[in-house]
């Protein structure tokens, strides 16, 4: 223990970089409050203030009051009157581990004694904090957080939410609290951000980096008319002042804010150990995007009111609470490069070349850009650094450009008049935002992607014949297009490196399955543009033979349900083209399957099963998922009990996938689904992936692994 007399001076380096960083934060902190524009990302932000804490750790001297370490970050805007909070508003301390959060609770418990704590665990909801006060059940002011002490009056604007009483309902017996101050959060469903953002875009206002920025920015409106258009919502978290309101415990006053008419969530849980708080943070950080809202962690609370008072708060925070940070969605990286990618139907879409970061928990080196207007949007350059966000499987996106200003040396990009590939100029239709490349026969890039799209999981799902073989079949002139994919024989492989016998025989069997395949499978994998699997399915109920389909006219196809005027033109446009029928002979010419058996008449063989269906499915849509199972007897359920027989599980399948593994119902994967149509349920149980043991591991398993990562297309 060093003497306290003799602490040196704190070195200047230090204390230069603590000026230095406590500057950029509270910059940082008002961008995101005042200004609803951050320039960088939370995690950004987030690391910056961790490397204050470990300056301040190291020289306790450097930690003033006025540190942002120990205030609540946030101001006040002078587009709105200020107004006191009648108790202050705090922030909360993060956690980004098991860990530190173990650590935490013990210092809880070493403070409130063995036992004695229950943690009641919610959602992280990442939106925009407000404080509203009623007094005598009356709504009579609605605030910002602002500084915590000082925030904004935004009154109008808050009673413009559909969820926001302005009067109380008096609890059945009782009579509403004299004075209640009720703490939440104002969030911006995550569902219709897309729709905000493009109608802002089309009215040429810019749009909003993520649903937080949105929720602050449509909340936070001198207009609060504009505020009444927004489908803000509302979710409380905590109490402020009160009088005649006196629940004992947290979840006790949820329960009583609930009968008093206002939002409370009812995805809290309240657990005796921490073990069960883990699991539930563990169990969202699966589900974030389950959720209606973004969330960015879970927050844990002591929840009995007589030990948080006991606990008592930092200046900026409660010792009772601790925010659980999940890793981070959006972080910032330098955008190295625009490329151009040619896709199937040749339409040219630039793209991202990153400096690898690690977000949602993989690496990023790619992102898409949509398209040339989007980029100029977004105001990104070439060389600048970029906010870039990957939520869930969602490819990763850029999000927008860090700081006002372009970095030195960045330069705009310029879509290129040809393409890329074949050097054919490209065409950008009036109207359309694509530019597409019309070379559609002779386009190496088109023909690689159609040729992979033609073999892969939504088309003739041909184990073993991924891209690079694509590639390397097709620069070596060993297929000139897809019609040529059924027709390979051992003999085409021949002295192509990297193919070994293996191998060979491993694409050449995938090519006969993919022959067997049912008629929409060709279809979807013709790369017609418009048509995905779901359409396609529904032509080939309508249209059971190559032949119907060849000969069909565009108003035939109009008909067919969920096929309008312009997919029914395409579709027919394509067949009357004479180098595609040519295409089209040559795959029938090599054994391709050209009718659908219809099921046959008395197929009974999922008699007495049930089955549920959950997430997407990329061969079946909804309808056509359920024609299967019951054409064959068997029924389907929206529920899983334990009298279901399988859940079928396709992406993001949700919490019926959990209660399935609770259950331990058998769940299958798409591939298993089709086990279960053709070969049984006896065939389906024997590849099914649950029951797996009991325990998280099953769901981890499960959610992670087997299910979703359907078979590798590229050996
Ligand atoms: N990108 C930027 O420039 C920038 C700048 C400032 C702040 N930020 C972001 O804001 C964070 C700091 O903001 P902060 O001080 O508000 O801390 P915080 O967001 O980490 O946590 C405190 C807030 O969480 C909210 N909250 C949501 N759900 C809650 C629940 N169930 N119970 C209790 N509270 C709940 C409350 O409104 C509370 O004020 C940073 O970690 C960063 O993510 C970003
Ligand atoms: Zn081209």
């Amino acid at each position: 223990m060093p003497d306290v007399t003799q602490v040196p001076d704190v070195p200047e380096d230090a204390r230069a970089r603590h000026a230095q960083l406590s500057q950029e934060l509270d910059e940082h902190a008002y961008r995101y409050y005042v200004l609803d524009r951050p320039s960088v990302s939370d995690a950004e932000y987030d690391r910056l203030m961790r490397e204050l804490q470990a300056l301040e750790d190291a020289h306790p001297s450097l930690r003033t009051p006025d540190s942002p370490t120990q205030k609540v970050a946030g101001s006040y805007s002078t587009l709105f009157t200020p107004v006191e909070h009648l108790e202050r508003m705090m922030s909360l301390d993060n956690v980004f581990g098991d860990e530190e959060l173990s650590a935490w609770a013990q210092r809880v418990v070493r403070e409130v004694g063995e036992g004695e704590a229950r943690w009641l665990c919610e959602l992280k909801i990442d939106g925009l904090a407000v404080d509203l006060v009623y007094e005598d059940g009356v709504l009579v002011r609605a605030a910002t957080r602002g500084d915590g002490r000082t925030g904004e009056d935004i009154t109008p604007n808050v009673r413009s939410l559909s969820e926001v009483p302005s009067r109380l309902t008096a609890p059945a017996g009782g009579s509403v609290p004299r004075l209640l101050e009720v703490r939440g959060e104002v969030f911006f469903p995550s569902d219709e951000f897309e729709g905000l953002n493009a109608s802002l875009v089309a009215q040429g206002k810019p749009p909003f980096a993520n649903p937080r920025n949105a929720a602050a920015g449509s909340l936070r409106q001198k207009d609060p008319r504009v505020t009444a258009q927004r489908p803000l919502r509302l979710t409380l978290h905590g109490l402020g002042a009160r009088d005649g309101f006196e629940p004992t415990s947290q979840s006790e006053s949820y329960a009583a804010l609930q009968e008093l008419g206002l939002p409370v969530s009812s995805r809290y849980r309240v657990v005796e150990t921490l073990e069960e708080a883990k699991a539930y943070i563990r169990h969202w950080g699966e589900h974030r995007h389950d959720v209606e809202h973004e969330i960015d962690g879970v927050v844990v609370k002591v929840d009995q009111f007589g030990l948080q008072r006991r606990l008592g708060s930092t200046s900026r925070a409660p010792r009772w609470a601790i925010a659980f940070k999940y890793p981070p969605e959006e972080v910032t990286t330098r955008l190295l490069d625009i490329a151009v990618n040619v896709g199937r139907t040749g339409r040219a879409t630039p793209f991202a070349v990153l400096d690898p970061v690690q977000v949602g928990g993989v690496t990023v080196s790619r992102a898409t850009l949509h398209n040339e207007d989007d980029l100029e949007r977004r105001g990104v350059w070439i060389g600048d650094m970029v906010v870039v966000r990957r939520a869930g499987d969602v490819i990763p996106e850029i999000v927008g450009r860090v700081g006002e200003e372009h970095d030195q040396g960045a330069r705009p990009f310029e879509m290129p008049r040809e393409c890329p590939s074949c050097g054919i100029p490209l065409r950008r239709p009036e109207g359309e935002a694509d530019a597409r490349c019309p070379n559609t026969s002779g386009c190496p890039a088109q023909n690689r992607e159609k040729v992979f799209y033609f073999a892969g999981r939504e088309s003739l799902d041909i184990d073993g014949l991924g891209y690079e073989t694509a590639k390397v079949l097709l620069d070596n002139g060993r297929i000139r297009d897809i019609g040529d994919v059924l027709g390979l024989t051992p003999e085409s492989f021949e002295g192509l490196r990297g193919f070994g016998q293996k191998k060979i025989d491993q694409i050449l069997r995938g090519i006969e399955a993919g022959k067997q395949q049912p008629l929409w499978r060709l279809l979807t994998g013709l790369a017609i543009r418009h048509v995905g699997p779901p359409t396609a399915q529904e032509i080939t109920r309508r249209f059971r033979t190559l032949d119907a389909l060849r000969s069909a006219s565009a108003e035939e196809l109009g008909d067919v349900e969920g096929v309008g005027p312009i997919v029914a033109q395409a579709v027919a446009d394509w067949f009357a083209d004479p180098q595609n029928a040519e295409l089209l002979d040559r795959i029938v010419a090599s054994g391709m399957r050209t009718e659908d058996e219809a099921v046959e008449e008395g197929d009974r063989s999922l008699e007495g099963v049930t089955v549920v269906v959950t997430g997407t499915l990329e061969g079946f849509s909804r309808d056509t998922a359920k024609d299967a199972i019951q054409s064959r007897g068997g029924k389907v359920s929206g529920s899983v009990s334990k009298k279901t027989s399988f859940v079928v599980v396709g992406e993001s399948p949700g919490s019926k996938h959990d209660k399935a593994v609770q259950l331990k119902v058998p769940v299958l994967d798409e591939a298993g689904f089709r086990v279960l149509l053709e070969q049984g349920p006896e065939a389906a149980r024997a590849v099914a992936v649950g029951p797996a043991d009991a325990g998280d591991d099953a769901g981890e398993a499960a959610s992670g692994g087997a299910i979703g990562a359907s078979r590798e297309v590229e050996g």
